[in-house]
């Protein structure tokens, strides 16, 4: 039986939605008791809650994908190689949440282990969603993408994002910038684990990088999420740790947005949006990783300032920046969230030879695989000085609550780095696999090497329709921890399979220093790990998937 595409798609999305809300109500009556979610079943039960997290992931990314596409063919822009990508897309996510979803290598969720019954699973498989799949990820079509990309490397289109003009135009700047000013340096940046030069900073400065999303009214352009993620898209291509370089100051800005004092905005949110200072996250300890709310390091109170004392990990940037966002605990008597307090703890810029020139302070460099060019230390906090009027909002307790005000923001920059990265690697791959000549014909023709690439194509542009879905939701002011989430969660996961399979296209070039796919290897694997690794983002959103049905 044949299908109209769209009201097809339409159809099996609202399968899909039944198969996500089974899966849910299956968990709860296993989870549930005396009316509430048990947290402790909840932990028993894990790999089946964050399966919940997956599914419910893809039929959202499904949702943004149907609604990318619906808008293309209204303006007239919806192509050939659009079409395909829903078809695939679909097809291929629709036999997953049937089949089996991988939420890492191995780890393979389906819909029985989250006690969805042999019934839904049935009813799963409507004649719209059996024609989606029989019809989406065929060799065919997987081949007809290829062919569509094949000479994209110059033009950079994969696909039409569906952005308005002005939003094309900053891509179209930023993409320029990372090819002219970050792309012929990235590698050897990477290789001699250097710092990126003051100048390629500098100039980002001046193209508004860190004012990005900071109001007109403290020096910002307050431009949104939306063009956030086209930034950080767009230099993560060029180089994750040109595209992350801006992170930092998004947190910052974020958390003294949230919570600072009309003081504190005025004091640092114009020198933050110009770049004269630069921030860093002073957050993880050794100890204390993914359960923040346990960290040790105190503050203690000593006159018109805080006295700050213990030890911290992990800290990117930490010898270049001018000012640390320090999570610290200010009452001993309380263990958890509420002890904690967020600090604007300023230092001194360091040197390569003098990196940590402020009394009370110390640090050294953690050797890395790849995420290079800010370089990451451990730091020591003894006698450490911060001023009291520092305090972000003046009041003590209130660090881990402003902390999580920045948690959507943060996870959608990070699913924008993700993609960019994942961009990157697909580009990698697709440039060697149509120069490399092997039993006399480019690699590119056999569909072991294409498929890759096209599967590629269509998972980053569903991803990045998650992304920009998230962003929009933020600038609406609207909640958004689920889709930050989902498309953090989702874009870390497509970023590593990308360079993974951009560096099988390499064959044993891939695994030689000197080609470029071996550190975006690298640079890949950390998305999975830091704002929230996988586990947490899986966790976070099956609570709140469980409990909005219910308690
Ligand atoms: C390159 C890099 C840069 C970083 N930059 C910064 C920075 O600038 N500032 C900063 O403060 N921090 C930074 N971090 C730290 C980062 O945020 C932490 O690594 C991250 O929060 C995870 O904490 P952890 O490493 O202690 O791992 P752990 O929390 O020890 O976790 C280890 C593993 O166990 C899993 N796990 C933990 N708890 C659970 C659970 N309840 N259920 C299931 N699985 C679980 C995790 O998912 C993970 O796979 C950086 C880290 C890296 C590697």
């Amino acid at each position: 039986m044949t299908f109209e595409l769209f009201p097809a798609c339409e159809a099996a999305l609202a399968a899909a939605d039944k198969l996500v809300a089974s899966a849910r109500d299956g968990l709860r009556a296993h989870l549930v008791k005396d009316g509430k979610l048990d947290r402790t079943l909840m932990a028993e039960h894990q790999f089946e809650c964050h399966g919940l997290s997956w599914i419910a992931t893809y039929a959202e990314t499904l949702r943004q994908t149907l609604e990318w596409a619906k808008n293309l063919s209204t303006e007239g822009k919806f192509t050939e190689l659009e079409e395909l990508i829903l078809r695939v897309g679909f097809g291929e996510y629709l036999s997953q949440m049937r089949g089996g979803i991988p939420m890492s290598q191995g780890e393979i969720i389906r819909p029985d282990a989250m006690w969805v019954s042999i019934d839904d699973v049935n009813a799963f498989g409507t004649e719209e969603v059996i024609y989606l799949i029989e019809t989406g990820n065929t060799p065919e079509n997987r081949e007809k993408i290829a062919r569509l990309v094949e000479h994209s490397l110059d033009s950079g289109e994969f696909g039409n994002l569906g952005l308005d003009e002005m939003y094309e135009m900053i891509r179209d700047q930023f993409r320029r910038f990372a090819n002219e000013e970050v792309i012929p340096h990235a590698h050897g940046w990477h290789e001699r684990d250097d710092y990126i030069p003051m100048e390629v900073i500098d100039k980002m400065s001046e193209m508004g990088v860190f004012g990005l999303t900071i109001p007109e009214q403290y020096g910002g352009s307050e431009l949104g999420k939306t063009s956030m993620c086209i930034v950080s898209e767009e230099l993560s291509r060029g180089y994750i740790g040109v595209g992350s370089l801006g992170t930092r100051s998004e947190i910052a800005a974020e958390l003294i947005m949230g919570g600072g004092t009309e003081e504190q905005k005025a004091q640092w949110l114009p020198k933050i949006a110009t770049g004269e200072i630069l921030p860093t996250a002073v957050f993880t300890e050794p100890n204390t990783g993914s359960d923040l709310g346990s960290l040790r390091t105190r503050a203690v109170r000593d006159g018109d300032s805080y006295t700050i004392t213990g030890n911290k990990t992990w800290i990117t940037h930490a010898a270049r920046a001018d000012v640390m966002t320090l999570l610290a605990r200010t009452n001993p008597n309380e263990p958890g969230y509420k002890g904690l307090s967020m600090f604007l703890a300023e230092k001194e810029r360091g040197t390569e030879d003098n990196p940590f020139p402020t009394d009370g302070m110390t640090g050294g460099e953690i050797e890395v695989l790849g995420y290079r060019g800010m370089k990451e230390f451990e730091l020591g906090f003894d006698g450490f000085k911060v001023k009291a009027e520092n305090l972000l909002g003046g009041e003590e307790g209130n660090g881990f609550k402003q902390l999580m005000v920045t948690f959507e923001s943060a996870r959608i920059q990070t699913a924008a780095r993700a993609l960019g990265v994942a961009q990157c690697a697909l580009e990698l791959g697709l440039r060697y696999a149509t120069e490399r000549i092997q039993f006399g014909q480019p690699i590119f023709n056999f569909p072991r090497v294409h498929s890759k690439i096209a599967l590629a194509v269509v998972e980053i542009m569903m991803t990045r329709q998650l992304t920009y879905f998230a962003a929009r939701q933020k600038d609406e002011d609207k909640r958004c921890d689920l889709e930050a989430g989902m498309a953090k969660l989702l874009g870390a996961r497509v970023a590593w399979s990308t360079a993974d399979n951009a560096l099988q296209i390499h064959g044993g070039n891939g695994y030689a220093l000197e080609y470029a796919i071996s550190r975006v290897l690298c640079d890949a694997r950390i998305l999975n790990i830091f704002e929230g690794a996988a586990e947490i983002q899986a966790d976070v959103i099956a609570r709140r998937l469980l409990s909005e049905a219910g308690n």
